[in-house]
C-alpha cells in the first residue's frame, strides 16, 4: 500500500466547497494537493494558501486558485504532513524546511488535519532531529544557546551550502534525544534571540489521519 497516497487522499473528505485551504509541504501533502487539483478541475470551488514556494509551484501547475495570506481573515482547513506524531497529537515538523509558514498557517486554521504515515507514530518525540529555523546573523551564539538547552545542532546543508528556507533563514537540525515536555521546549527555544521558530507543534492538530495495524484511521485530539 502507498500509505502516503491513501492518507493524503483521505484528507480530501474534509474539504468543502467555498473553503480556504492551507496546503502543506512534503511528499504526503503532495498527494493531498494533487487530488485537490483534480477536484478543482471538476468544478470544486476552493482557494489555497501554500505553506512553501514548492507547494505554491505545485498548486499553480495543478490550476488550484491561490489567495494571498494577507488578504484573508481565516483559513477554514489546513492539511499538512509531519515527521513525528505522539499519542497526544503533538508533532515534530520541518523535515522539508517549511516549518515557519506551516506553523503560521496551521495556527490560523479553524481545523488542522495532519496526514502522517505509520512510520511517523512515536511514544515520545525526539528521535527525528528537531528543525529549528534561525536567522544567519549571530549563528554561533544561537547554536551556543540551543546547546545550553541540551540540543546537539547540525546546520542543514544543501549542495554544499547552508540550506536556506523560503524566509532566507537557516535550519539547525537539533537532537534532544527524548522530548518529554514539548510545550516547554518549544517556548524555551523560541525565547532565544536568533531563533525564528521551531518544528514543535504542540496542541495544534485537531486530528491525524494515519495507519495503525495496517488500518487507515483518523485519530481526533482529546
Ligand atoms: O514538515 C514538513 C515539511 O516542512 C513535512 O510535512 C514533513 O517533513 C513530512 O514530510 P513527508 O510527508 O514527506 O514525510
Amino acid at each position: 500500500m502507498n500509505e502516503k497516497k491513501v492518507i493524503g487522499e483521505k484528507a480530501l473528505e474534509y474539504v468543502k466547497d467555498g473553503m480556504v485551504v492551507g496546503l502543506g509541504t512534503g511528499s504526503t501533502a503532495y498527494y493531498f494537493t494533487s487530488k485537490l487539483g483534480e477536484l478543482v478541475q471538476q468544478g470544486l470551488n476552493i482557494k489555497g494558501v501554500p505553506t512553501s514556494k514548492k507547494t505554491e509551484t505545485l498548486a499553480n501547475e495543478l490550476g488550484i486558485p491561490l489567495v494571498s495570506f494577507n488578504e484573508i481573515e481565516k483559513i477554514d482547513l489546513a492539511v499538512d504532513g509531519a515527521d513525528e506524531v505522539d499519542a497526544d497529537l503533538n508533532l515534530i515538523k520541518g523535515g522539508g524546511g517549511a516549518l515557519l509558514r506551516e506553523k503560521i498557517i496551521a495556527a490560523s486554521a479553524k481545523t488542522f488535519i495532519v496526514i502522517a504515515d505509520s512510520h511517523k507514530n512515536v511514544d515520545t518525540l525526539g528521535t527525528f532531529p528537531l528543525p529549528v529555523e534561525v536567522v544567519p546573523f549571530g549563528l554561533e551564539m544561537t547554536i551556543k544557546h540551543i546547546r545550553d538547552l541540551g540540543g546537539k545542532t547540525e546546520l542543514r546543508q544543501q549542495q554544499g551550502k547552508p540550506f536556506l528556507t523560503d524566509n532566507g533563514n537557516y535550519i539547525l537540525d537539533t537532537n534532544f534525544q527524548e522530548i518529554k515536555e514539548p510545550k516547554e521546549l518549544e517556548k524555551k527555544l523560541n525565547l532565544i534571540p536568533g531563533v525564528v521558530d521551531n518544528g514543535l507543534f504542540v496542541g495544534m492538530a485537531d486530528a491525524v489521519i494515519t495507519i495503525i495495524d495496517k488500518k487507515l484511521v483518523t485519530v481526533f485530539r482529546k
